[in-house]
């Protein structure tokens, strides 16, 4: 018998794939993988010059690939951007909401202006290109949605107005995997732990300071890297998962497992246990009280 099996090399051939924020890190490297599975992808951002020389580095390896500028955050740049790609490139069969981003800084010290431009990045600017992409393709011949979230369950210090945003994200992906299951759209959404992205690149100070601690809080001890985020995504968005509709799939070595547990794992287990809390937390924030306890 010749098994026929789902995974195969051209996966996404005939699919037209939307990717926020592909013109960088998670982005960039899902769009190469989508491309090499035969999908022809969209890159999406606010600067051309990064999207111009994603798509140029995929059509080197013999990919389809385009681009356009885009503002996630306003409406109707998001509408007009989804109205322009599908006249140009037709049905749209695939969205991954990734674009995204914040600064790290305690909740004391955030003014309206910044929580607000971490919500509308990573919550409003996603819902708007969902609804879009729903609104004008999807409802009429399905598709599939990945929502980027992030590993914060827990509460996360320094991210919390990019933490409310991706709860906010994790909830609307199940109302939409809700509404619009009977289109034959499924939405999921993935949430990545630390990963070592060239976003990640960009933090400085103290928060860059601790990257290279991280890992030993991480039960698989280590960073994730990007192309881990873009498999899983690639999963989400492919006939693999043809039955998978309002998940969050955690890609996180299990940090997400609770700080709760770290001093159990230290009593039992001291040889991979490293101080969560103070090797953490306090560090990047707040180190005076870190002093205050030592
Ligand atoms: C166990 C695992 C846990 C998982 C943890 C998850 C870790 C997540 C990692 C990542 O996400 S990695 C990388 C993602 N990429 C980025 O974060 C990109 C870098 N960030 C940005 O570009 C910005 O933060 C942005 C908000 C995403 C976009 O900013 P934008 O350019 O649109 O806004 P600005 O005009 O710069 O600022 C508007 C407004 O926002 C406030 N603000 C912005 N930056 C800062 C800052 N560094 N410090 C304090 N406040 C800031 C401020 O109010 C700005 O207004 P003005 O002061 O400029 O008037
Ligand atoms: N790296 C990590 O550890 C983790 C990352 N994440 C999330 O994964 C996603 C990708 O992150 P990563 O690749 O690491 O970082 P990058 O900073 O490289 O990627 C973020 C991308 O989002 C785009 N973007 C940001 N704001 C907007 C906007 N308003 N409109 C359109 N595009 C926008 C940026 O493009 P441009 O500058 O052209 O606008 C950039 O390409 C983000 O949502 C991030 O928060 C989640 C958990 C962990």
């Amino acid at each position: 018998m010749a098994y026929d099996s789902i995974f195969r090399a051209d996966l996404f051939a005939g699919q037209t794939i939307i990717v926020t924020g592909g013109g960088s890190g998670i982005g960039r490297c899902t769009a190469h993988e989508l491309a090499a599975l035969g999908a022809h992808v969209l890159l999406v951002g606010r600067k051309a010059d990064k999207l111009k020389s994603v798509a140029a580095e995929i059509a080197e390896d013999g990919g389809k690939a385009d681009w356009a500028t885009c503002d996630i955050r306003e409406e109707e740049a998001v509408t007009h951007l989804v109205s322009e790609l599908i006249r140009k490139h037709g049905p749209i069969h695939g969205l991954v909401n990734n674009a995204g981003g914040q600064y790290p800084s305690p909740l004391s010290s955030i003014n309206q202006k910044g929580f607000e431009t971490v919500m509308r990045t990573n919550l409003v600017g996603g819902f708007l290109m969902a609804r879009e992409v729903f609104n004008q393709s999807m409802s009429k011949h399905g598709g599939a949605i990945v929502n980027m979230l992030a590993d914060m369950w827990g509460g996360m210090p320094g991210m919390g107005h990019s933490g409310a945003a991706r709860s906010g994200m994790d909830n609307l992906t199940k109302t939409a995997a809700f509404e619009w299951g009977y289109a034959g759209v499924r939405v999921n959404a993935v949430a990545p732990g630390w990963i070592a992205s060239s976003g990640m690149d960009t933090y400085e100070g103290a928060f860059k300071a601790v990257i290279p601690t991280l890992r030993e809080h991480v039960p698989l001890k280590r960073i994730g890297t990007e192309s881990e985020v873009s498999a899983a995504i690639v999963f989400l968005l492919s006939p693999a998962a043809a039955f998978v509709s309002g998940s969050t799939l955690r890609i996180d070595g299990a940090a997400s497992l609770g700080g709760r547990a770290w001093p159990i794992h230290k009593a039992t287990n001291s040889v991979s246990y490293n101080g969560f809390h103070r090797a953490y937390l306090p560090d990047v924030l707040r180190p005076e009280v870190l002093k205050d306890k030592e």
